[in-house]
């Protein structure tokens, strides 16, 4: 695509960039206002809703020029096409949100917004909504399932675990992430992991820690109940297991869910290679999988488990203690990527094998501390997973 293409959208993205706040509310306005029963399919809160289109449209009018990345950029608008299922978008809507976002550009760019600029925009904005469509119209299976509440344990003041079992199971496999609506905040959408494999009776667990100021993690952890239905929608995530490797497991917090999934399938299997697992928390009275992951170990001789605390300590709100000795698995104390740093850069200089992989999954910032940590310690990066971050 040429230049002026290139220069055209340019000029497009540091216009609404400028403030882009606005940019977005008003197209909001102008959407609900053409066509009112779309503000229905939102949530009461939008503003997560709003970063995220104002990232998806910069990052069309970016990629859009560059035609080597077409494949890339069709392959994510589809998966938003599938995600967007869940809202409950009709097929005429996409035309509806095509115009009032032209329109809005158009609002935005004032006397700047020639003709030419106009017929790319309008490229560019239908080839979005067109792929969208498509994509969502030839999606196989429903929507959404739902799930029911069966049991809930509150493991501290700010966390818990929910079991539920679905009506069919959303199909999803080992170490992803499930798109969760709770009916305290229907038409919210949050990630979560189920901490089991997928498996026939459709039993799912989610373990959830109350966010400080968080809407959907503090009612889960405050308010859902036993019987209360749950909305699923499409699974995300790559996070895998290679069967043929070595593997070193980090786990931060919550972040135990999806590799306490992958460890559960690893266990179906009779070959599965050495394996390392590190779950970290700040309190050791967090550590509250400890003693399922010390009953895994103590069944499954390839498992090995290091629980790593940041202090030795419990507050005085944090009343469960764990003894490592007693369960028959390590204790180490220390930021969770200064103990995985130190102790895999110790395995790699004693002969350990270079190609171990290593999934990490947790808060975004433990994750790239981790990352980067271990590839210090002479880790490729290349055999380092997690979820984007
Ligand atoms: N609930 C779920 O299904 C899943 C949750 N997650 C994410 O996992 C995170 C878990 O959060 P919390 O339970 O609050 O645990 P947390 O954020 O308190 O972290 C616990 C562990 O991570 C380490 N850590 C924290 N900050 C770090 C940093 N900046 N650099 C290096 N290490 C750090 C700590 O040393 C500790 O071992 C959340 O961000 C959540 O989104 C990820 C996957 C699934």
């Amino acid at each position: 695509m040429g230049g002026h293409t290139r220069r055209g959208l340019a000029l497009v993205r540091e216009r609404i960039e400028a403030e882009p706040d606005r940019f977005v509310a008003d197209f909001y306005t102008r959407l609900f206002t053409i066509r009112p029963a779309l503000r229905d399919l939102f949530g009461a809160t939008m503003a997560h809703q709003r970063a995220a289109l104002f990232g998806v449209l910069d990052h069309v009018l970016e990629a859009f020029p560059d035609t080597a990345s077409h494949e890339d950029l069709v392959a994510l608008l589809a998966q938003l096409g599938r995600d967007h299922r869940k809202y409950g978008v009709a097929p005429a809507d996409y035309d509806v949100f095509c115009n009032a976002m032209l329109a809005e550009i158009s609002a935005t760019m004032g006397d700047e917004y020639d003709h030419e600029l106009a017929t790319i925009t309008t490229q560019a904005l239908m080839l979005t909504t067109g792929v969208m469509r498509g994509a969502a119209q030839t999606a196989p299976g429903p929507a959404t399932w739902t799930a029911r509440v069966v049991e809930k344990f509150r493991m501290s003041r700010d966390l818990a675990v929910v079991r539920l079992v679905a009506d069919h199971p959303p199909p999803h496999v080992a170490g992803q992430y499930l798109e969760v609506s709770i009916p305290q905040w229907p038409r919210v959408w949050r990630h979560l992991s189920p901490s089991v494999p997928p498996n026939p009776h459709g039993e799912l667990e989610f373990h959830v820690r109350a966010i400080p100021g968080g809407t959907v993690s503090s009612a889960i952890v405050g308010e859902t109940a036993v019987g209360d239905v749950w909305r699923l929608a499409q699974s995300h995530g790559t996070l895998t297991i290679d069967p043929t490797r070595e593997s070193v497991l980090v786990a931060g917090g919550t972040g135990i869910a999806p590799i306490r999934a992958l460890l559960l399938q690893m266990a179906r299997r009779a070959d599965t290679r050495p394996t390392r697992l590190y779950y970290g928390t700040r309190y050791p009275g967090e550590l509250y999988e400890a003693p399922n992951l010390a009953r895994l170990a103590g069944t499954n001789p390839w498992l090995s488990v290091t629980v790593v605390s940041e202090k030795d300590t419990n507050p005085w709100w944090l009343t469960r203690t764990i003894d490592a000795d007693a369960l028959h698995i390590r204790h180490r104390i220390g930021r969770l990527d200064d103990v995985v740093g130190s102790e895999v850069g110790a395995a790699l200089d004693a002969g350990a094998a270079p190609d171990t992989q290593v999934v990490i999954a947790g808060s975004a910032p433990m994750i790239e501390n981790t990352r980067r940590t271990l590839i210090i310690a002479g880790v490729p990066g290349r055999m380092i997973d997690h979820d984007p971050v």
